[in-house]
């Protein structure tokens, strides 16, 4: 069977895409290459996905889509690999940072699309970003969002914002789930056992999710209606204030974008 998508890095990004792509039927398991060094890594995704692997990206230069998925520091080693690309082969880059700019310098002829997408993927539940590149054409769009619509939400953004994406719901997975973390820490202090602690933590971490997507109700309004005067969580909330917690969520954002923005400088 030939090789609709092929896959460049077989990290957790790639894993958490994957996972969802074939349990949802996208994509038949045969129709996949992943290209990977890692022996371990490769014998891994072929044990649990029944995909095909390699450890040579040229490999995969014919086929229907690429899914770039390594680390933009070695971007330049891989593009080496490349050179035989055949012209219609759709580029998907998720690497954090890497403009389309730099994207087309390397993939003279292809169309690419930049997409920032995040590890909720794996049941379903990511937020995607995408941004299009200069030779993309509305049916590379539309196969790109139905990728990216069976492993969750799909947005369509200026490329000039992906950066800032990047720094919120790329990064964003990483700094909730050490608010869940800290949540079940506060819960064991105060004389939960673990056990009981983090399912506390996540399912009030979910429900308030679904409460404020569900209501559209504004963020600062379920904190005002949860804080009874001189009650238990005003208490809190004065401790959170004290302790900088807005403004250190706001800086982590912002650092993880400015990282982006520095990533892409030196791809
Ligand atoms: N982890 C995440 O939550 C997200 C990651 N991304 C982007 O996805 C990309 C991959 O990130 P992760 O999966 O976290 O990293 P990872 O380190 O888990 O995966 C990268 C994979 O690339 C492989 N690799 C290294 N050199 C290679 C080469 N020359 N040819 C082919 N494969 C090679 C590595 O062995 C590794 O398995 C990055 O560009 C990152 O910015 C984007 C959104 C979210
Ligand atoms: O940490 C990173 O660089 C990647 C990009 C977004 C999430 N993980």
């Amino acid at each position: 069977m030939s090789i609709k998508l092929g896959i460049i890095g077989g990290g957790v990004m790639a894993e958490a895409i994957l996972s969802r792509l074939l349990a949802q039927q996208i994509y038949d398991p045969n129709t996949v290459l992943i290209s990977e060094p890692q022996q371990q890594r490769q014998e891994f995704l072929q044990a649990k996905y029944q995909v095909n692997v390699t450890s040579d990206n040229r490999s995969v230069t014919q086929s229907e889509v690429i899914l770039l998925a390594i680390k933009p520091q070695v971007l330049s080693t891989v593009s080496g690999d490349l050179s035989e690309l055949s012209s219609t082969t759709l580029m998907i880059s998720i690497l954090a940072g890497v403009p389309l700019k730099r994207l087309e310098e390397i993939f003279l002829n292809n169309p690419i699309i930049r997409v920032m997408p995040n590890t909720p993927a794996t049941v379903g539940a990511a937020m995607t970003a995408i941004a299009s590149g200069k030779h993309v054409q509305s049916h590379h769009l539309s196969l790109t969002k139905n990728i990216f619509c069976a492993i969750g939400e799909v947005v369509e953004v200026s490329e000039s914002l992906m950066d800032a994406v990047t720094g919120l719901s790329g990064s964003g997975p990483a700094f909730v789930a050490m608010m869940i973390e800290a949540l079940a820490d506060g819960g064991v202090a105060a004389g939960l056992p673990r056990a009981i602690a983090l399912p506390l933590a996540l399912q009030t971490v979910l429900g308030t999710a679904q409460l404020i997507q569900t209501t559209g109700i504004h963020p600062a309004q379920l904190k005002d209606q949860v804080t009874s005067p001189g009650g238990t969580t005003i208490a809190g909330v004065a401790q959170l204030e004290k302790q900088g917690f807005r403004s250190a969520v706001i800086e982590a954002v912002y650092a993880a974008y400015k990282r982006s923005v520095e990533l892409g400088q030196k791809s």
